[in-house]
């Protein structure tokens, strides 16, 4: 999605996934695209929308955060494929009945019971006894955890 949009510069404040489903529903409606939006083809297209996503940051080596050196222009194209990510989540949770909103704040709850911050916080000696002490009783959540990331763990599992 390139290019000027009407609403560009529109505040985003108050924006909610429960909004951004609504109008992803009302898009598909208006063009009789319901039939094309099956779990299988909203997977498909998030996962093509993540490939342009990459392309952006292809070749560029590590970027800092906030991308200061990067022009306007590449900034909104960025926008843009994160938007098209976002919209194809949303509708694909839609159509699969997920309550996106709910699900992801009990995956919050679920991570922070997995990584504690006064295990996970501090050295990579901590990080390795949290490892230790998690994978014995962990059943299914496998996951590594980077001994070189100060700022936490890195989740390899679902
Ligand atoms: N069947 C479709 C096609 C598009 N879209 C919406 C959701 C995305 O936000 C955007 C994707 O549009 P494109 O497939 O045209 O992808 P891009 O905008 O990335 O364009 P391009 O691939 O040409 O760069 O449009 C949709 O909901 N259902």
């Amino acid at each position: 999605m390139k290019g000027q949009a009407e609403n560009e510069g529109e505040g985003s404040e108050g924006v909610n996934l429960e909004e951004l489903k609504n109008k992803m529903a009302e898009f598909a409606e208006e063009r009789d695209w319901d039939q094309f939006h099956t779990p299988r083809n909203l997977l498909l297209a998030l996962v093509g929308e993540v490939g342009e996503l990459s392309e952006i940051f292809q070749w560029k080596g590590e970027v800092p955060r906030g991308l200061p050196d990067w022009e306007e222009k590449e900034k909104q194209h960025l926008g843009e494929e994160l938007s098209d990510v976002l919209l194809y989540l949303v509708r694909l949770s839609d159509i699969c009945g997920i309550d996106l909103g709910k699900a992801a704040l009990r995956k919050l709850e679920l991570n922070s019971i997995k990584y504690p911050a006064s295990l996970c916080k501090g050295s990579s000696k901590k990080l390795a006894l949290l490892n230790k002490s998690t994978t014995t009783t962990s059943t299914n959540n496998n996951f590594y955890i980077s001994s070189d990331n100060e700022n936490g763990a890195t989740d390899g599992g679902e």
